[in-house]
Formats: structure tokens, sequence, C-alpha cells
């Protein structure tokens, strides 16, 4: 009786997964026969098959298949898939962060090589050792296909290679690899602090009055042992040299500090890039250091046999935080539940979430609407003759009256539609008053450009205040010889040249031109129209006959602009009924769109 039970217990639990050839009837079992049939083979336990067939087949209660359900799933019914009203879990996500801080390391120098020629006959040849190898340079790029800074996020410090050291033979050494940095299209990049080792070296030359200057004994600073100890750190003796020979060394002058000639690239201090448009070729931001001298060259006539390298820098550190906003023609603003994402998805391809609930949109989503298929003749152009293909539509989260006070999900957002050219402004026509709604939305919008402005001023006063403190940092200073003796640093740029260069604009990516300052239109004069959803919904006529109406008197001066500045954009307003759900009245949008991005 035990026996049974403990099969009958077997059988109805653990029997399909464990001895799927016992269990005729699970679908494991199923393809193993299909198996063995297709090989023609005979299956190891056929017998115990055929045993357990036989004598437990009447017995062995029925499965229970529904407990198995996720491990067999039924079909799905493609009929019921309806791309305007989804299923909840039908829908595309992507890890998502617009901003962040960024530490870059350029790659240091590798060190220079002592190494002397050996050869049979010539026991104590001249020197051979190779210069160190130039550390890796960092570059960025901005690119179409990444749309999120999250993965520069999750690194936070970003090293290019160290240059390797040089070798016997006169063998320089290898320069190390270069760090590409791929950002979105949008990003805009300010400094933060910058660290440059060899603009420390500079002034620590000036304040020594001459680079490798040894304190004399004299010097209130120099004890009997210092004396002749000014950077030593910067020299290496040869291999298997002690302390004390290190003490006991004199070594010459230390050779100027010495810039790639790489630097001439590199955009001024501090550095305020708007990287709106894709970049062909990659922009150097930090010239990796020079690597350090093999002993060849400090031969002198008297010293013929030099036993001493420099070591190589050490690499420019910056500080950057990078912001992005997405680009798109259009920007959906609306509270939240109103439809944008319905209204994107009817107007794009987009596979954005979509739910009966507030807040389903947790981050921003672009969709493009294709005006030309190039099926035949372009279907719209624009004013300019130039042929328009296609335009984006950035759909964000929803922001709630008073966001500004970071109720729901606050204002940040909305950097990612304050640099569309047409804003299209979301209303539930089922949700009570439209004009209330859209009045709420605009005094949002407001705050934002408000908080934006106060942003803005705060940003140039502390770039403003830490230049005064900052070094003076010239990389287009023409390139010079580092064992030039007796050379004078640069000299120090003044306070007014900084200021001159902070309000000087940014240098382009690739050809060096400079570009308009970080400065962006007031959101309230950008052209703006009402896209009024869910009109397929009863009683949302009367609600949508007083938007018309409101929209009217706005655009007649009658009625105060929404945003209450006077010269706010009321050329044309438009309110458009539309259901998105049935992709009815959506049709309209397009053209509306295309003709205020060319007005
Ligand atoms: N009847 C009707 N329902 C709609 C229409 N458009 C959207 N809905 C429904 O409204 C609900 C909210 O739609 P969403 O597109 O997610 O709204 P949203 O503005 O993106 O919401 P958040 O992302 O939370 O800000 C969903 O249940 C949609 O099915 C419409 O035109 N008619
Ligand atoms: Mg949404």
């Amino acid at each position: 009786m035990s026996t049974f039970a403990g099969s009958r217990l077997l059988s109805s639990t653990l029997t399909p997964f464990l001895y799927p050839c016992l269990d005729s009837t699970s679908a494991s079992s199923r393809q193993a026969a299909r198996r063995i049939r297709l090989r023609g083979g005979t299956p190891s336990c056929t017998r115990w098959q055929s045993t357990a067939t036989t004598t437990q087949e009447d017995e062995r209660p029925a499965v229970d298949v529904s407990q198995y359900d996720h491990l067999n799933p039924q079909p799905v019914d493609v009929s019921q898939y309806d791309h305007l009203n989804p299923q909840p879990v039908d829908y595309t996500t992507n890890p998502f962060t617009d901003s962040c801080t960024l530490t870059l390391q350029a790659g240091s120098g590798g060190h220079g090589c002592i190494s002397f020629l050996r050869e049979k006959y010539i026991e104590n040849g001249p020197p051979n050792g190779g210069d160190g190898g130039t550390g890796g340079n960092i570059y960025i790029q901005a690119v179409r296909g990444e749309t999120s800074l999250h993965k520069l996020a999750r690194r936070g410090i970003l090293k290019a290679e160290r240059g390797r050291n040089g070798e016997g033979g006169g063998r320089g050494g290898r320069r190390g690899e270069d760090v590409l940095i791929q950002v979105p299209v949008g990003t805009i990049v300010r400094e933060v602090s910058r660290y440059d080792p060899l603009e420390e070296e500079t002034l620590d030359m000036r304040k020594n009055k001459g680079y490798g200057r040894d304190l004399k004994d004299d010097d209130p600073d120099a004890g009997p042992d210092q004396s002749r100890k000014w950077r030593r750190d910067k020299w290496l003796l040869y291999p298997g040299a002690l302390p004390r020979n290190f003490s006991a060394a004199d070594f010459p002058a230390l050779p100027r500090p010495r810039r790639s000639n790489l630097t001439a690239l590199q955009p001024e201090a501090p550095l305020r890039l708007d990287l709106d448009k894709p970049m062909s070729t990659p922009m150097l931001l930090a010239a990796g250091a020079m690597g350090g001298l093999g002993n060849p060259h400090f031969v002198t006539k008297s010293i013929w046999r030099p036993k001493y390298a420099t070591k190589g820098d050490e690499g420019l550190q910056l500080q950057l935080q990078l912001e992005l906003k997405l680009l798109a023609d259009v920007g959906l603003v609306g509270l939240p539940n109103a439809g944008k994402s319905t209204l994107l998805r009817a107007l794009t391809n987009s596979r954005t979430r979509i739910g009966d609930w507030a807040f389903t949109t947790l981050s921003p989503n672009i969709g493009t609407v294709v005006l030309d298929t190039f099926a035949g003749r372009p279907t719209l152009s624009s004013a300019s003759g130039e042929r328009r293909t296609n335009f984006t539509i950035a759909d964000i989260p929803g922001l709630i009256e008073d966001a500004h006070l970071d109720r729901g999900l606050g204002l940040g957002f909305l950097r990612h539609i304050e640099r569309a050219a047409v804003l299209a402004f979301v209303v539930d026509l089922s949700a009570g008053d439209a004009v209330q709604a859209l009045k709420a939305l605009w005094t949002e919008v407001g705050e934002y450009e408000k908080l934006r402005e106060a942003e803005q001023n705060s940003e140039s006063e502390r770039t403003a205040d830490s230049e005064e403190g900052m070094m003076a940092y010239r990389p287009n200073a023409p390139f010079k010889s580092s064992i030039y003796p007796g050379a004078e640093p640069e000299p120090v740029s003044t306070h007014e040249e900084n200021q001159q260069r902070l309000q000087d604009t940014v240098l382009d990516a690739q050809a060096g031109r400079t570009l308009p300052a970080l400065s962006l239109p007031a959101i309230s004069t950008k052209p703006w129209f009402v896209v009024a959803t869910k009109a397929d919904l009863p009683e949302t006529q009367q609600n949508f006959e007083q938007l018309r109406v409101y929209l009217e008197k706005v655009q007649k001066g009658e009625e105060e602009h929404p945003s209450g500045k006077r010269n706010a954009w009321r050329k044309r307003l438009h309110a458009v009924p539309v259901s998105a759900m049935r992709k009815e009245g959506v049709e309209s949008i397009p053209g509306l769109v295309v003709g205020l991005l060319d007005s």
C-alpha cells in the first residue's frame, strides 16, 4: 500500500521532471519518444517504460496540467493584438539616464629607458635607451544610435592607457590606447574641474626661477642633505640602483615639461560643448601626456654614459558633467493619463508603454513620423524647397499641477522638449475643463523656464568665479622643444582674457569653428498647438468647443496668452480633436506640424 501511495505521489508531482520516460503523458516524454522514433534506435529505458505503462497506466491519476501552464504556454491569439490599445506587457523599454558626472584621465607617459649598447668587443657601448610612449588620448563623439547616458553614468571614471616604457636598442615605448566616449546627439558637456599636472610643473618652475634649479646650501628651505634634491622624483636611475646611489647622483637640469602636439586640438578650458549634431569624426577632449626621455638625451661632453632617464608625465584629469537634452522636432506636453503615449503610437511606430493610470511613462520616448516613404512623389515638402522626409516627436512623463514644487516626477523631463521646435499640448477632453488643463500646463512650463534661467545665471557666475583662481591653460601655445635651456614659461593669461573666453563660444567638433553660446529661445516664443484627445468619449463636444473658442480669443489678443507673457507665440492657434485610440483625427497632425516647423 505504502509503495503504491509512494508511486502515486511520485507520478503526480516529480515524475514529469525527474523521470520523463515514466510519464507517457508529459510533453518531454512525448518528445523523447519522437526523438527515438526518428533515430530508429532503442532507448535505454524501453523496458522501464513498458513496465511502467502496463503497471501504472490505469491507476495513475490524471496530471493537472494547469499547474504547469507557465512551462507550456498557450499560443498567443494574434488577432487580439492592437497597436493602439496594447496589452499591459506589450511595450519596449530601454534604460535611460539623462545626466551624469564623468571623471576622465588622459594616459600618462611611459618612462624613458636607461640602456647601453653591448656587443662583442664593445664592452662599454654608448647609451641607447628609448623614450617612453605617449599616453592614450580621450575623444568624444556624438552618434545617432545612442539614446541615453546610462552606460557612462555606470562607469564614472574613464582612463586612457598609459604609454609603455622605452626599451633598450633605442626602441621607444608603444603609445597607450585611446578612449572614445560615444554620447547621444543632444548632449551638453560642462567642465566641473580640471587638474593639469604640467601646468603645476610650469608654475613650480616659475617659482624656482628656472627649471631644474637645485636648492643652494644657503637656501633657508634647504637642509644640508636637501640640496640638489628638487624634483628628484622625476628621474629614474639605472636598474638595480640603491637609494644611496640616488642621493649621491648628480642630475643635470630637468628638461622643460613637454606637451603632445595634439594638445593644440583640445578645446579651450573651461569646456562647454553642445553636441547637437552627429559627428563624423571624434573630437579630442584630453591629449595623453608625453613619455619620459631615454638616457641618450643626457649625453654631455663630460658625461658620455649617463645612468639616468626621466619618468613619463602624468595625464590630464577632467571632471565633466554631461546632460542629455533629447532633440526632437515636436514635444508632447500633457497631464498624466492624457493620452500622450497613445498619440505617439498613433502617429509613429513607437512601442511606448500605455496604461490607464498616471505616470505610465517614466522616461522620454522618441518616435519618428515618416512623411515620405520614397514610394512616389514626395508627400510633403518644406517651404524652403528642401524635402522633409520625416520629423521626430518626444513623449515625456506627465506633468501635474505644482510639478515645479517637485510634485509627481517634477519638471526635469521638460529639458527634453525645451529644444523642440514645436510644442504640442495634449489635453484629455474627458477629464474636466480642457482650458484649465491647458493653463495649468503653461504655468508649469513657465516655472520651468524660470528655473532654467536661474540655473544658467548661477552657472555663468560659478564658472566666472572658478576662472579667477584657475590656472591659465594655453593649449594653442606653439610646441617647443623640451630640452631648451633658459626658456621662460608661457605668460599666464589674465582674468580679463579668461572672462572673454567664457563669453566666447565653444569650438565645433570637427572644423574648429565657433558655435553659438548655450542659450535657448524662450519656450513661450515657440509655435504650439493643442491636441484634444479622447474625443470619441461621450459628452466631450462642449468641452472641445470651449477650448476652441478660448484659443480663438488668445489668437486675437482678447484673452491673455496662457503663459502670461506678452511676446508669446499666438499666430495660428489650432486645437485638433482626435481619438488616438481609434486613430481618428490624427492624420491632420503631420501636415500641421510641418507647416509650423517651416514657419
Ligand atoms: N477612449 C480613449 N481612450 C484613450 C485615448 N487615448 C488614450 N486613451 C487611454 O487613456 C489611457 C492613458 O493613455 P496613455 O497614452 O498611457 O497616457 P499618457 O498621457 O501617456 O500617460 P502618462 O504616461 O502616465 O503620462 C490609456 O488607457 C489609453 O487607452 C483616446 O483617444 N480615446
Ligand atoms: Mg505615457
